[in-house]
């Protein structure tokens, strides 16, 4: 079985974009942003400055305090152990520079990337974003949470220009199928985040109206026609009626949505864990949130927007089936642990032999001697 995945034609083109960058930098990263969004910016990189509209910059600061205060507890702590003669320790450490795309005017994603890379102490932060969302409410918002740099070069060519050229370790961040086949391509190169493509969302809805189960499902599919929706119920009738409502008030950029009766929470979980959706909201029956195995992140009585930006969970989450083992970005995805064993006076003798009979049996003579 294979499930999602991207289109072979795609990673190919942006395989070659990406070469290109690599090799002839600025240059080439300028003429694919002419290319595909139509501008040449001047100035590659700017510095984040204060300015914009107040009340948008206030919001995201607010949905960063949001994020913060839950995320701030997944930092981990190192881990040290006393064994056998030496001291082990497992030392988490951020990686120097990371990079995170932003898709233009996606404020709010900036705030879900930023503060988990600046809550792991990521030493320089860049944001990657199409020349059209540098903002001055972008800048104030990247200047409020720590950005040192906004690279105004989008899609595939702006993250191999922070890769190659700007040096960073890790790149992160959702977008449409281009930017996910460039950091697929990347990853070779340095870390990534995972698939963060195009918006996904099942809706469970058991006793309220269609038009709070239609409500997250027509937000959802506003990302676009490569986003999807399910609809989920053991009421036919609400499923109609949903289904009329999005006939009534589809746009022609809007994606599909699809209904579909299920007997009750069971077999409902079992379709959620089968698609491994990336948004999934709960109506009426809390206890499915628990039972669902393949889901990015949960909302439990209230519409998904919420969760997109101030209900304090990071919206950048995994799509195309990668909820199967992945889940929302994190401080871990700027993380690296490191091991140290440091021998403090002199090792177990059980265990130096085990060691000994371990390189005999690989063959290892020099191992053996060694120890
Ligand atoms: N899964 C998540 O966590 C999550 C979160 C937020 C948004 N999203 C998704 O992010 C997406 C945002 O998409 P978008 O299109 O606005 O932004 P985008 O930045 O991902 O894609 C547009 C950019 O792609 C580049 N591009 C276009 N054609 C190209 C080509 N042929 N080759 C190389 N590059 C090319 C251009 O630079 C353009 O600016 C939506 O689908 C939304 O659903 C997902
Ligand atoms: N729904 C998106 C996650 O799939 C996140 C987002 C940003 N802005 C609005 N919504």
């Amino acid at each position: 079985m294979r499930r999602g995945g991207l289109p072979r034609d795609v990673v190919k083109g942006v395989e070659a974009v990406v070469d290109d960058v690599a090799e002839r930098g600025l240059e080439a990263a300028l003429r694919y942003s002419e290319q595909f969004d139509g501008v040449k910016p001047s100035a590659p990189i700017v510095e984040p400055r204060a300015g914009g509209d107040p009340a948008v910059v206030k919001a995201a600061l607010e949905a960063a305090e949001s994020l913060r205060r839950v995320y701030k507890r997944l930092v981990p702590p190192d881990a040290v152990d006393y064994y056998g003669g030496f001291m082990r320790l497992v030392s988490w450490r951020p990686v120097d520079k990371a990079a995170l795309y932003v898709p233009a005017r996606y404020i709010s994603t900036l705030v879900m990337l930023a503060v988990p890379a600046s809550l792991a102490g990521v030493r320089e932060i860049y944001v990657v974003t199409p020349p059209r969302g540098v903002t001055e409410e972008l800048l104030a918002v990247a200047k409020e949470l720590g950005v040192k740099g906004v690279l105004q070069i989008g899609g595939p060519h702006g993250l191999a220009y922070a890769v190659f050229h700007i040096g960073v370790d890790v790149v992160a961040g959702p977008g449409g199928l281009y930017v996910q086949a460039g950091k697929y391509v990347l990853s070779q190169y340095v870390g990534v985040d995972g698939i963060e493509g195009p918006t996904e969302l099942v809706v469970y809805a058991e006793g309220v109206a269609p038009e709070v189960a239609a409500k997250g499902a027509m937000a959802q599919l506003e990302h676009g026609p490569t986003s999807f929706a399910h609809v989920l119920s053991p009421d036919e009738e609400l499923l109609r009626a949903v289904e009329e409502i999005y006939r009534r008030e589809k746009t022609s950029s809007m994606g599909p949505l699809h209904v579909k009766k299920v007997a009750g929470v069971e077999e409902a979980a079992r379709v959620v864990d089968e698609i491994a959706p990336e948004h999934l909201e709960v109506w009426g029956r809390r206890e499915l949130a628990f039972m669902v195995k393949n889901v990015g992140a949960v909302s439990i009585n209230a519409p998904s927007p919420y969760l997109d930006y101030v209900a304090g969970i990071c919206h950048v989450l995994p799509t195309g089936g990668t909820a199967r083992w992945r889940g929302p970005v994190t401080p871990l995805n700027f993380l690296k642990p490191i091991g140290v064993a440091e021998a403090v006076g002199s090792v177990d003798p059980a265990l130096a032999e085990a060691a000994r009979v371990l390189a005999k049996y690989e063959g290892f003579q020099r191992h053996f001697e060694a120890i």
